[in-house]
């Protein structure tokens, strides 16, 4: 059964007309890229997903359970997200950060416990972060911050990640850490939905992909049957050259195309 499924759903993008009614059944296991230029609503598709976002039309289910009659608690059990900006004003550490993962599963005022700091220092070791578990979140550098992110929804265990752009700020090795996390989370059965720019991350990491234009077009599938250079070049208006490499193909822009 799918874990996360839309019905007829239009996106609310401010101004925007119509769109083409998502129907798309995301499966455990599964590792969706959302693709698209600047503005075509990639944030706003995640969001709603996630039940932030309210839809022009149609509706969200989770587990089979429209999303707008589930209760937040249950809801953020099951769905972690890693946004694009962050407010990280809140005073607080590294690992107090990572522990707000584990409140979607404590009553109001219940402490964390031990189990509840194993699965948050396991996470800050994954993210390569375990070293900076006393400092102030609002003290990192941009991919510290990214990685301490990722490290929370890892605590959060969700059974869906919705992660807008991961590898924003982080370098080559942690680029291709945090794809290979996700790779892991999906093979042990989490459904993962990323959006992401890099069109050779989503070719090489990603099993479904989402076409998402501005006029609100869309269309989905498997990765080999989406990833078609005339539909990437329309979609971003830029010309391609598609390269071989160990197997997989690399879309690299031409200059001045
Ligand atoms: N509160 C708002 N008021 C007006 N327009 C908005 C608002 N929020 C989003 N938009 C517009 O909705 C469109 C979709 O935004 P969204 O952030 O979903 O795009 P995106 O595909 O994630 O873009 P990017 O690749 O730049 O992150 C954009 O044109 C944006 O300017």
């Amino acid at each position: 059964m799918s874990v996360l499924s839309t019905h007829n759903l239009i996106i609310d993008v401010p101004g925007r007309e119509s769109g083409t009614p998502l129907n798309i059944t995301i499966e455990p296991g599964q590792r969706w890229g959302v693709l698209g230029p600047n503005g075509a609503g990639k944030t706003t598709l995640l969001h709603t997903l996630a039940g932030l976002h309210a839809p022009r039309s149609g509706e969200v289910k989770l587990s089979g359970q429209s999303l707008s009659q589930l209760r937040r608690r249950y809801v953020a059990q099951r769905l972690g997200l890693v946004f694009q900006d962050r407010q990280d004003g809140f005073p607080a550490t590294v690992l107090e950060t990572a522990l707000i993962g584990r409140h979607p599963y404590l009553s109001p005022w219940q402490m964390e416990g031990a189990d509840d700091y194993t699965r948050a220092e396991a996470a800050l070791e994954r993210l390569d972060v375990s070293h900076l578990r006393d400092r102030l979140v609002s003290t990192l550098s941009g991919g510290e911050r990214q990685r301490v992110a990722i490290a929370t929804v890892m605590t959060q265990a969700p059974a869906v990640w919705l992660a807008d752009e991961p590898t924003n700020h982080l370098d080559l090795h942690h680029q291709s850490a945090v794809m290979a996390l996700m790779a892991e989370q999906a093979a042990e059965g989490q459904a993962v939905v990323m959006c992401l720019h890099d069109l050779n991350l989503a070719a090489r990491w990603c099993d479904h992909i989402l076409l998402l234009y501005p006029s609100g077009e869309a269309c989905w599938g498997p990765r080999d049957s989406m990833l078609v250079p005339s539909a990437l070049e329309r979609l971003y208006r830029q010309q391609l050259t598609v390269v071989e490499v160990d197997g997989a193909s690399v879309f690299v822009p031409k200059v001045g195309k």
